[in-house]
């Protein structure tokens, strides 16, 4: 057998042995019959690519149902070891309980390994069923912060000793006066923060410029909740003003421009910016970003935004190309290099165990892990295969109910028939 090695990281590069061990979590419901089909695509791409002069060996390490049944802890310090000392990992979806019970383990390992950014690209396959009209104008990647905003986790249950000292706190010392039901309620907190919102657009924008993209837009809710979201705009487009001058113009710059000299000055200076190739750094409020993803999609291109607004985000934007069954994801802290690649879909409970739903997000995901270890001819095949495949109509139940002639397979024949489709 291939003994692997570990990935390195040298000043933010990746470099990748030829025969590289990937710690994977199968996860919880669907998950293990996502992770058998999903291993067997990746693993066939690269042996076709490189001929076995490249390959990845899986290590397995425990989360969720599996990781309690095995050493009655959800979360295993050993597994965020693993990850921490091989870098990059692959994983299935793991269930949360709802109201009660233990908090998220996949924000937990956000969190613990600080991967700060949620990268989801949303983008359109042919033959895909959506929607709507025109999927193809969906061309989208999120950069949804992903260790802060209400998502941490921090919030105290109705009733509580814990909860009546923050509200007495709120009232006594903070003369707060509009909590409507103080007896009865139960309070969260959302830390958003200068350091954390910094270091997500800068991500943004360093994509942007890497893949020649047109603009970053901030989505934020700025208006109500003026110190965390409000703050995430002004602080992006401090940041994008500071350290990418020559690079972008901002709608900041554009308002300045606009109150000093007029309407016309400004929209010159912007079509001088896109015309000289800068990237524009533009804002719009979460809400009406939600019906504009939908009537003009081809205004948005990388979007930066907290980690609520990115989990509605990723959602919609999914449904637009064909749904959570090929929606791909990664977990990246760009500083250390730690990455986990994730499907931005949950655990699907009711088709657990029926070789049934999709696995393209996994496989997708996998393809933007080859891709950050720089496989790019493995990750290739995989997307030409999944392009002749979807375009063949040999598609899982989520794609065969909204098409006509569609022949259905099952999770695992749908592996087969993208590894046949490998050339
Ligand atoms: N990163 C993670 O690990 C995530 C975990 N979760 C967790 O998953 C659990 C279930 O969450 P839930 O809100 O039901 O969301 P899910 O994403 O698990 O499922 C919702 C629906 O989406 C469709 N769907 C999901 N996965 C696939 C797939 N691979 N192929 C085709 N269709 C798919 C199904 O639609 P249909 O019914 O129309 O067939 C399914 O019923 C919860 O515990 C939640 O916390 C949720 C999101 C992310
Ligand atoms: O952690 C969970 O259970 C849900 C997370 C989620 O929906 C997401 O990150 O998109
Ligand atoms: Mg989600």
């Amino acid at each position: 057998m291939v003994q692997g090695e570990k990935v390195t990281v040298v000043d933010g590069v990746v470099k990748t042995p030829d025969h590289v061990t990937i710690p994977f979590i199968e996860g919880d419901g669907t998950g293990p019959d996502i992770w058998a089909a999903s291993s067997r695509v990746l693993e066939a791409a690269v042996d076709k690519a490189y001929e076995g002069k490249r390959s990845i060996v899986w290590k397995e390490v425990l989360a969720g149902e599996k990781a309690f049944e095995t050493t009655g802890e959800w979360l295993p310090e050993e597994t965020l070891e693993t990850i921490r000392e091989y870098k990059i990992a692959i994983k299935g979806p793991l269930t949360t309980p709802i109201g009660g019970g233990f908090r998220s383990l996949n924000v937990a390992l956000r969190q613990k390994l600080d991967l700060f950014t949620c990268l989801r690209p949303v983008r359109y396959f042919d033959g895909v069923p959506s929607p709507v009209k025109r999927p193809e104008d969906t061309d989208m990647v999120i950069f949804r912060e992903n260790t802060e905003d209400i998502y941490a986790g921090i919030e105290w249950e109705k009733g509580t000793e814990e909860v009546e000292k923050i509200i007495k706190f709120l009232k006594d010392e903070m003369g707060v006066t509009n909590i409507r039901f103080p007896e009865t309620s139960g309070i969260g907190i959302k830390p958003v923060s200068e350091e954390g919102t910094h270091r997500l657009v800068k991500a943004a924008i360093e994509y942007a410029i890497k893949e020649n993209r047109k603009s970053v837009t901030l989505v934020h809710k700025g208006n109500i909740m003026k110190f965390t979201e409000g703050a995430f705009k002004n602080w992006g487009y401090e940041l994008a003003e500071r350290e990418y001058g020559d690079k972008v113009f901002t709608w900041a710059q554009y308002d300045k421009i606009a109150e000093k000299e007029g309407r016309e000055a400004a929209n010159k200076a912007q079509q001088e910016a896109e015309a000289a190739g800068k990237i524009i750094v533009k804002d719009v409020i979460a809400d009406i970003f939600l019906q504009q993803i939908l009537t003009r999609p081809r205004e948005f291109d990388v979007v930066a935004t907290m980690n609520l607004n990115g989990d509605y985000i990723s959602d919609a934007l999914a449904a637009q190309v064909g749904g959570i069954g090929i929606a791909p994801g990664a977990n990246i802290n760009y500083e250390t290099g730690h990455a986990i690649f994730e499907a931005t879909h949950g655990t699907a409970p009711k088709y657990a165990g029926l070789d049934k739903v999709n696995p393209s997000s996994v496989i997708l995901s996998g393809v933007l892990m080859l891709e950050h270890l720089g496989w790019n001819e493995a990750a290739d095949l995989i997307i030409e295969s999944m392009n002749k495949t979807i375009s063949s109509k040999v598609v899982t139940y989520d794609f065969a109910r909204l098409m006509d002639d569609a022949k259905e397979v099952k999770t695992s024949e749908f592996a087969d028939e993208l590894i046949k489709n490998m050339n």
